[in-house]
């Protein structure tokens, strides 16, 4: 379990990007983050991996709060946290294999990961995952001879070597086509559900939210202005989120969107014909 408890971040600028941030999110809830460019998404997933220092407040993963730690201890806590990044953040010149072992490497001593010798448990480990997300016939292949859903895949597969207790995932789907990013997001959740992780999940397509979270987190400059299931994230506390005008250009460019894929999927299906 993740909690955060009054959680702060003012930048060295002046600008506070998180105030008074507070929520639990439980094993096995996937938590989709959502709100307008500026409103605190990526500050607070990096406070929690603490890529940048909170300002006040506490982040307990479990027992232990991860704003207190001293340097090495912050190390060992951030082999308890997943990351899943938007741009994969995969070594090209790897294999999948090795991409998915890279996960084992703050475990591993130095020598061994130099040396990228693994135990036997571990390489194992990284075919059964490889498995689980469909990559196992790619296992060899270099990162960059993948397609981008198969990168992510490994994207995933790579935080979950770690064994972690929580997964922080930035945007995975922003470079992927619509199908694709379903697939993904599906992944996502059947792979927290399978292991019981709470995942705090980056997301700007709202639908998409809607479609997948369990729960909906809505940030506006820096608070919490929504926080409910998909179900209760109607129009008028999108506009709240968003602001009215903005809410309904985007509303507008999705449906734009969807007439687009429905007339792709028809002029396939015609030619196929
Ligand atoms: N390193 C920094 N130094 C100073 N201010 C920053 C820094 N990073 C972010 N900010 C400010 O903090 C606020 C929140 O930014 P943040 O990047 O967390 O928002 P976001 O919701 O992730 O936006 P986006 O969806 O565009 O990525 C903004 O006002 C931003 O200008």
């Amino acid at each position: 379990m993740l909690e955060l408890q009054q959680l702060y971040k003012t930048y060295a600028t002046g600008d506070t990007a998180l105030r008074d941030v507070s929520f639990v999110v439980p094993r096995g809830q996937v938590m989709g983050l959502i709100g307008p460019s500026g409103a605190g998404k990526s500050t607070l997933i990096r406070c929690i991996n603490r890529l940048v220092d909170p300002s006040a407040g506490r982040i307990l993963l479990g027992d232990t709060d991860l704003a207190q730690v001293g340097r090495s201890e912050l190390r060992r806590q951030r082999r308890r946290i997943g990351m899943i990044f938007q741009e994969y953040a995969l070594v090209e010149r790897l294999t999948v294999m090795e991409n998915v072992l890279s996960g084992r490497l703050g475990y591993v001593p130095f020598w061994r990961s130099f040396t990228r010798r693994f135990p036997g448990r571990d390489i194992e480990n990284a075919y059964r995952l490889l498995d689980r997300v469909g990559l196992l016939e790619h296992a060899d292949k270099r990162a960059d001879a993948l397609s981008g859903g198969q990168r992510q895949r490994v994207g995933i597969a790579r935080a979950l070597a770690q064994e972690p207790a929580l997964l922080l995932v930035d945007e995975p789907t922003a470079s992927l086509d619509p199908k694709t990013s379903r697939q993904i997001m599906r992944l996502i959740i059947e792979v927290c559900d399978e292991r019981d992780l709470p995942a705090i999940v980056n997301i700007h397509d709202v639908p998409l939210a809607q479609q997948f979270m369990h729960r909906i987190v809505g940030l506006r400059a820096g608070e919490v202005v929504f926080d409910g299931t998909p179900a209760a994230l109607d129009e008028a506390v999108l506009g709240d989120i968003y602001g009215a005008e903005d809410w309904t250009a985007m509303r507008r460019e999705h449906e734009e969107d969807q007439a687009a894929e429905a007339d792709a999927t028809r002029r396939v299906a015609e030619v196929a014909r």
